[in-house]
Order: C-alpha cells, then structure tokens, then sequence
C-alpha cells in the first residue's frame, strides 16, 4: 500500500470523494463526504467505486499514453498483475493486491486510486472552507457513499466533529446496518435520507444482495426512537425492478403510518456506468434505459395524489 492508502490512526477512515457545492442530497448548499465500503450490491448503483471498503485500483484505457511512451506502471508492481494489451495494458485483478504503486508512477492518471485515509479533522478542514455558503443556504455535510453506516465509528467522528463546528448534518443510507449503528450515527445527525428500494423481499434480495427486512425494521425504530428528526424516504425507481404503481403504493402505504416522513423518488440515471469498467466489473443494467420523463412525472404525481388525500 502506498502512504495515502494506509489508515494512519485506527481512528481514520477511508473516503473516496469529497463533493463540494452540491445542491442535492440535503437543504441548501452541501459539501458531500463519500465513505467506502457498502454490504448492498445493488445492480444500478451509481457508485460501484464506493462498494469494497478498501481502496482500489481504476484503469481507464483512453487516459493511458502507451506502453511505448513510458510503461512505468509495469516496473512499479510488484506481483506482476500489469501486462501489454494492444500498445496499452491490461491489470489482472485476481493478483491485484490494490497497493497502489502503479497508480502513484503514472504520468496520465489512466491508472488511479479510488479511496484514500483521512482523519475527522482532514475531512471537516475541508468541509468547512464552505461555511459561508452553508449560513446563507442552510447547507452543511452530507454523508454518503457507499454507505455511512459501514463506517460507523468514523462517520460517528465526522458528525460529532461537524456539530462542534456547527455544521448542518444530513446522512444518506440505505439502512442496512446494525440498529445500535444507525442508532449511534442518527444522534448527531439533523436530516436522515433513508432509502427504500422494494417492499419485496425476494426482488431485493435478487437485486440489491440482501433482503429488505432489516431495513424496514430499522426505519421503524428509527421513526419512534427520534420523533423531532427530518426523515426523507427516497427510492430510486429502477426500470424492471421497482417501476410500477404497485411498487410504489407498498412504499407509501409501509409508511403511511409515520405522519411527518417524507417521500421522494429519483430518477434512474446511467452516470457511474463508465467506473464499472475501469474496475473491471460488469455493469448488469446496460441494456436498460432510464424510465421515460413521463413515466416518471406520472409516478411523482401519484404520491402527490397520495400525500393531498392524508
Ligand atoms: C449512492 S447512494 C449512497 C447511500 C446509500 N448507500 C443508499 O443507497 O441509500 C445515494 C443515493 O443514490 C441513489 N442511487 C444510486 N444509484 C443510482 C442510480 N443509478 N440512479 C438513481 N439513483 C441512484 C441511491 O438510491 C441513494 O438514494
Ligand atoms: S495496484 Fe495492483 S496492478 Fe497496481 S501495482 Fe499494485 S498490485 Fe500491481
Ligand atoms: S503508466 Fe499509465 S500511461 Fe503509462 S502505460 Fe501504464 S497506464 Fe499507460
Ligand atoms: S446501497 Fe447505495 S452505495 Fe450500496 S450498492 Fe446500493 S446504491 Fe450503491
């Protein structure tokens, strides 16, 4: 492993990205911290980068000058994982140990790590260089990833820090965790996006790796155990998967009975498919196109309708 890549206390986590200007992802003007590491594999993600807790080695050929040019990536590892392929090269990822070394001598970033370690403090210095446009807007942190909750203690560190410095704090998660986990994060946290992706166990577990159930479990205990918290349910509504007026009532009608949460959708979008290729996995929806806007509007009216008639 290169410096970057090795935790430096036990304390520090590992963060793929830190965006900043957001306007999406919680009130006003956010600054989003992405953490690695998530137990879903959900088959749209639009984040496969964020997905194994470790840091790891991208590759994306249209960056690479050559092997004539330099091939200074092949020196630099030390099992051998880097071959010639057509004047350019190709990393085998099963003696890949994702250290970095190659990343670190490549002159065009073809060759990149995803996820470095940071301390609390490293991440909130950076965080708080928009402290002016969060008062303004009513912005602050969002954490994301990924998903927070699989770095719990750090994401706990994070919170805990940006509250100190009196910061807005929103999470994203797909809630599936430990309750004691999300219970410890949800503390420091004012806003909570909590995804649901199906009411349907088998689909989930078919399309995402796991079941449902405990994430249902957890919002429900999340809803009665922190009455004053902001609670946003989002589902991301995945063509084929989760797209039709039944998918979405079952949602509606699971929290009808938790007056104050809020719903929203979002539109399925083909952003991260590129970064499953220079990870070298297969992108299983590249044949499914985003739902038609039509189609989409139809769905939001229809929670509309629902909400009004309440
Ligand atoms: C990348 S996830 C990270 C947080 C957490 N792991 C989760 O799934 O809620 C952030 C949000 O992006 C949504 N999302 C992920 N891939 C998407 C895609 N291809 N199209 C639309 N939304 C997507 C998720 O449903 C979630 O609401
Ligand atoms: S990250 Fe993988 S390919 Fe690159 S030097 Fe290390 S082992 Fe070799
Ligand atoms: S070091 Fe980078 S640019 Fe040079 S051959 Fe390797 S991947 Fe291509
Ligand atoms: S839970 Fe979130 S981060 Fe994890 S695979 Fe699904 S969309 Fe991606």
């Amino acid at each position: 492993m290169t410096e970057a890549n090795t935790p430096k206390t036990k304390k520090d986590g590992i963060v793929f990205n830190i965006q900043r200007y957001s306007v999406h992802d919680g009130p006003g003007i956010r600054t989003i911290v992405f953490l690695k590491g998530c137990p879903l594999r959900c088959q749209w993600c639009a984040n496969p980068e964020s997905q194994q807790r470790q840091p790891e080695l991208a590759y994306n050929d249209n960056k690479c000058i050559g092997t004539e040019e330099c091939f200074y990536c092949f020196k630099a590892c030390p099992v051998g994982a880097i071959q010639k392929k057509a004047e350019k090269i190709q990393v085998d990822r099963e003696l890949c140990t994702n250290c970095g070394s190659c990343a670190a001598s490549c002159p065009s970033q073809a060759l990149n790590m995803y996820g470095k370690s940071m301390s609390a403090k490293e991440v909130l210095d950076t965080v708080e260089q928009d402290s002016i446009f969060y008062s303004r807007s009513g912005g602050g942190m969002t954490l994301s990833g990924g998903e927070p909750l699989s770095q719990a203690d750090f994401a706990t560190e994070l919170l805990k820090e940006a509250k100190r410095r009196r910061i807005n704090t929103t999470i994203e998660t797909c809630g599936y965790a430990d309750w004691e986990k999300l219970e410890q994060v949800c503390a420091y946290v004012d806003n909570i996006l909590y995804d649901i992706k199906s009411m349907h166990p088998v689909k989930h577990q078919a399309f995402t790796g796991v079941s449902n159930e405990r994430i249902l479990e957890n919002l429900k205990k999340l809803y009665s155990s922190f009455p004053n918290k902001a609670i946003t349910v989002r589902t991301p509504v995945i063509p084929g998967f989760n797209d039709t007026e039944q998918d979405i009532l079952a949602i509606l009608d699971f929290i009808a009975d938790m007056p104050g949460v809020h719903y929203e959708l979002l539109g399925y979008h083909r952003l991260g498919e590129p970064k499953y290729n220079y990870l070298g996995k297969d992108y299983l929806l590249s044949g499914i196109m985003p739902l038609a806007q039509n189609r989409l509007a139809a769905l939001k009216q229809l929670v509309q309708e629902h909400f009004n008639s309440r």
